[in-house]
């Protein structure tokens, strides 16, 4: 008799505990974190990393140290969960994983998905990003029937796309918050579209996976919801609160905030317009937003 497939996640928190939700529909599925937490079948890192099955939903600044201190490659299939590019160095999470993951062992997931939707079972639609297709449909019959998977092989557009969102998300929630009126939030959204696919072009991602669920489809509902913590967080910087408070009251990750730092020093090296994101990126350093959008206004 052929062993039935183990399947674990990585990371207790909001995003993590939706896919667990999610994958316990069909089949067992593991989940561990740093701190034991009391969810069913939560179990230690080392059972879990032993899964032939991995979705990895730890935040993107936390991968690289994480990686290096726990992760030991035994064949496992693994599913990236995070959504955001790495401050310090500028590297997308491909390039991380690639020193740990071989490329046909490794996918991205991408699109619209609100934690808090998909842990009460409501529908959603991802897209599951690898230069495997065999990997794709290895993981395809793991998710239930309220999630809609589709098939890319556009790595660097899924991360690109999921990542400059939050970027943008904050930049909305400034938007929303400074009461400047749904005609500048849908031009701020539709040039940060464009402005997200250019710099996408750059490193080589595709133009449809900006158009289609990973780009248009997650920036859409992030930078239009309070339900974002980004958004949130562009929300609190509109009130002139200090960063730290609001990240405090948030209490959970904020990709967008160290992501318009990598972006803000891609550009630069690559010599990349992004207005909107090296905007989010000063006024999270303290430049008023109300500068900011003159400054926009007149670029
Ligand atoms: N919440 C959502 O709706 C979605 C989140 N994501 C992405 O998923 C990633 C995780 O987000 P959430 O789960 O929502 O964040 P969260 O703030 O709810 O939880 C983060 C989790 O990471 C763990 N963690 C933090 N530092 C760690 C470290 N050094 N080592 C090990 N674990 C560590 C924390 O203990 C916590 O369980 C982010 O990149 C986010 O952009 C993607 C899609 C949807
Ligand atoms: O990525 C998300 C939805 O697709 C979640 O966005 P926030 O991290 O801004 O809440």
């Amino acid at each position: 008799m052929t062993k039935k497939p183990t399947i674990a996640v990585i990371g207790a928190g909001k995003w993590g505990q939706a896919l667990h939700f999610a994958l316990s529909q069909k089949q067992e599925t593991l989940i561990t974190s740093r701190t034991p937490r009391d969810i069913k079948n939560f179990t230690d890192l080392q059972t879990a990393l032993n899964c032939d099955y991995l979705i990895i939903a730890i935040p993107a600044q936390q991968l690289k140290s994480w990686l290096k201190e726990n992760f030991v490659f035994k064949n496992q299939k693994v599913l990236v969960a995070s959504k955001g590019i790495e401050a310090s160095t500028g590297e997308f999470l491909n390039e991380i994983y690639a020193d740990y993951v071989p490329s046909s062992n490794i996918g991205f997931i991408s699109g619209p998905s609100f934690a808090a939707e998909v842990i009460q079972g409501l529908p959603c639609a991802l897209v599951l990003n690898s230069t495997s297709k065999k990997l794709y449909q290895e993981f395809k019959p793991f998710f239930p029937s309220f999630i809609k998977t589709y098939y890319s092989t556009d790595v660097i557009g899924a991360e690109v796309a999921g990542a400059y969102k939050n970027v943008l998300a904050i930049a909305s929630g400034i938007c929303e918050g400074l009461n400047l009126g749904k005609n500048a939030q849908a031009s701020l959204i539709s040039r940060g579209l464009v402005e997200m696919q250019r710099f996408g072009k750059n490193f080589g991602a595709k133009k449809s996976s900006f158009i289609g669920l990973s780009g248009a489809g997650d920036l859409f509902l992030t930078a239009s919801s309070p339900m974002s913590r980004n958004y949130r967080v562009g929300l609190g910087l509109a009130k002139d609160k200090k960063l730290d408070e609001i990240l405090e009251e948030l209490g959970e990750v904020a990709e967008g905030v160290k992501t318009s730092e990598a972006i803000y020093k891609l550009s630069k090296e690559y010599n990349i317009y992004t207005p909107i994101a090296n905007e989010v990126k000063l006024i999270l350093e303290g430049k008023s937003p109300q500068d900011s959008l003159k400054d926009l206004l007149n670029s």
